[in-house]
């Protein structure tokens, strides 16, 4: 995994532990609302332990309520790492005060050194401006108000949608060039292009997601609904277009959503994660395998739409077989090998009775 992939990761794991919904956010926003301002540590390891001048020892599990009672007192307040237990109140934290810091106030700059001395989750909540702010290491996050989350995560969606339509029109003409037998690479190519687009907005979702918590349930399961379809299409066009049959698409997927970034790929990326090496000619015509087609003939078992690729390679020479033909391949009698023929019809019909212009 590349430096990139890890710190999103963090972040999103730490936004997700202060998440809506979660104890440690509850008492964040308890604390919040009385105005007694907090320091809060997760973790008490050595480096933790070095800094801590007095306080009392509490060790119990933790509750939001207590959170708000504690954070009455000056101090800090150190959890376990997971935010699970309270182990100290009313600690005193001695910072290096050569750590640079860019913040003003002492609750904010202890908190911003600790993050950077001890690598552990700081949050400090403010007394007087009303924002909870997250320190690790050099991370620094100011959490937003949901409601502002929200919009933009309603956005996203409304923007995947749009996506979803232009990426149906891609696939739609692809799968019409498909049975024309006039596929090039560079069709296959826009259509991962326009693949590309949705992961870019799927990516910024899971970031609102991770910090809307609860909060963000709707969004989740709008998302999922129209990303499933979407993934699944992508599978089958990296097993149909892959160099190897024998392709990992899943794999190929979560690599190809890992490289996605605020920059259009390179055509030459997009080519190698299918696995070509080496300059590919756009206009070079390339057969699909067929799994995409196969897979919307209905009832198909996926060992069948498997013989019948590794016996006829291309979907072009599935098309052409006769259904005596297809009788020879492993798994596929007579009243099979017509049900497929009849398929593959209908959806020859279909997909050009659905021609987008
Ligand atoms: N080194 C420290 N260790 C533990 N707690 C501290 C430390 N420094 C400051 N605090 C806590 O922060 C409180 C407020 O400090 P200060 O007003 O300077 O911070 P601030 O960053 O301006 O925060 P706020 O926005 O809440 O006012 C202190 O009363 C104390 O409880």
């Amino acid at each position: 995994m590349d430096e990139k992939r890890i710190k999103d990761n963090t972040i999103s794991e730490i936004l997700q532990l202060v998440a809506p919904g979660t104890p440690i956010r509850e008492g964040i926003d308890n604390v919040l609302r009385a105005n007694t301002g907090g320091l809060i540590v997760l973790g008490h390891n050595e480096k933790v332990q070095h800094l801590v001048d007095g306080g009392f020892k509490i060790d119990c599990p933790f509750s939001p309520t207590y959170l708000y009672e504690l954070a009455k007192m000056d101090g800090a307040i150190i959890l376990n790492e997971k935010g699970s237990k309270i182990i100290l109140a009313n600690a005193q934290l001695a910072t290096d005060p050569s750590i640079s810091s860019t913040e003003t106030g002492m609750r904010h700059r202890t908190a911003e050194r600790v993050a950077k001395q001890t690598k552990k989750l700081v949050i400090a909540i403010s007394q007087r401006r009303n924002v909870i702010t997250l320190y690790k290491g050099d991370f620094r996050y100011a959490l937003k108000d949901i409601s502002v989350i929200l919009t933009k995560a309603n956005q996203a969606i409304q923007t995947l949608e749009k996506y979803k339509v232009v990426l149906d029109h891609a696939i739609s003409n692809l799968s019409v060039l498909e049975f024309e037998e006039l596929v090039t690479f560079s069709d296959v190519l826009q259509v991962l292009h326009r693949f590309e687009m949705v992961i870019r907005i799927k990516n910024e979702l899971l970031s609102y997601l991770s910090e809307l918590g609860v909060e963000g349930r709707l969004i989740r399961l709008q998302m999922h609904e129209l990303l499933t379809d979407m993934e699944e299409e992508a599978v089958m066009i990296i097993r149909d277009y892959a160099k190897e049959r024998q392709v990992k698409p899943y794999e190929v997927l979560s690599r190809f959503q890992g490289i996605v970034t605020n920059e259009l790929l390179d055509d030459g990326v997009l080519f190698k994660l299918l696995g070509y090496s080496g300059h590919v000619h756009l206009d070079e015509g390339i057969c699909p395998r067929g799994y995409r087609v196969l897979n919307k003939i209905p009832r198909l078992p996926v060992i069948i739409i498997e013989n019948l690729i590794i016996k006829f390679n291309t979907l072009p020479f599935i098309l052409k077989a006769e259904v005596d033909e297809l009788d020879d391949v492993d798994g596929i009698g007579e009243v099979r090998a017509r049900k497929i023929k009849e398929g593959l019809k209908l959806i020859k019909d279909q997909v050009f009775a659905d021609r987008q212009l």
